[in-house]
């Protein structure tokens, strides 16, 4: 069998079950999922400082799942990185050779595959330029008309009472009217249980980035393929760290 373990970068535990639940219904029949967060950082990402700070809990998650693995404990097949602004992404490719999918990444991929031209629905507004940069990054800007946010704070995805669906489905209608595109890319790992309601309410392709993740994680270790060891994703030089952080040395 295959494991992909998912890792939820926040630290709010029913963001972390919900990601692994909807990872766990898409994985194959032989494929294990296993989901997790840190538990230190911050409680929802949705800012550059939210992004920065949980890119070290990514880094202990990808370190305890390696460590595991060597103990004689459940291997890693491949990590997912659930959270939308893939934080950490390059640093965790570093520390191990299994693959390491962002689910922004993942989801920009397939959506490319299904459409020529896709839109974004994120949270917060002021984390757009957050997705922006990474389609930027990745190449595939220009496939994106528009990232849109239907303006709720991530942890009111946790919140029956928040009304979040209306305003996420709200903002892809909006979408779907004024942007001239074919499909519509979720964006945020907490919304991986509404994919199915946000499609017929919307009536387009709805790509989400969990599960896109975990589908394209199995092709990979299916294909041999994990995080090249040549160039700059070779593991880091062996050196020191200092103070708090010293327990990263080698
Ligand atoms: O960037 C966002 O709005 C979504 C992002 N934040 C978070 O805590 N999980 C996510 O997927």
């Amino acid at each position: 069998t295959m494991h992909i373990r998912l890792i939820n970068p926040n630290t709010t535990a029913s963001m972390t079950a919900k990601i692994g639940v909807a990872g766990a219904r898409v994985a194959a029949a032989g494929t294990q999922v296993s989901a997790t967060n840190p538990d230190a950082g911050p409680v929802s990402i949705e800012s550059h400082f939210d992004e920065a700070v949980s890119a070290l809990g990514v880094l202990d998650e990808i370190r305890r799942g390696e460590r595991e693995g060597a103990d004689g404990g459940e291997r890693v097949d491949a990590y997912v990185i659930a959270c939308f602004g893939d934080p950490g992404l390059l640093a965790a490719r570093e520390l191990t050779t299994a693959p390491v999918i962002g689910i922004a990444e993942a989801a920009f991929h397939l959506a490319t595959l299904i459409s020529t031209r896709f839109s974004v629905v994120t949270t917060l507004g002021r984390t757009c330029i957050i997705a922006e940069h990474l389609l930027q990054n990745y190449g595939f800007a220009h496939h994106c008309r528009k990232v849109r946010a239907a303006e709720i704070p991530v942890l009111d995805l946790e919140d029956d009472g928040a009304c979040a669906l209306g305003r996420i489905i709200d903002e892809c209608r909006r979408a779907k009217t004024e942007d001239g595109i074919g499909a519509i890319v979720l964006g945020c790992g907490g919304m991986a249980d509404l994919t199915d309601e946000i499609r017929e309410a919307v009536g387009l392709p709805i790509v989400e980035g969990v599960t896109a993740a975990v589908k394209l994680a199995e092709s990979l270790v299916s294909l041999r393929l994990g995080t090249s060891k040549h160039g700059d994703l070779a593991f880091p030089r062996a050196k020191t760290f200092t103070g708090r952080f010293d327990y990263l040395g080698s």
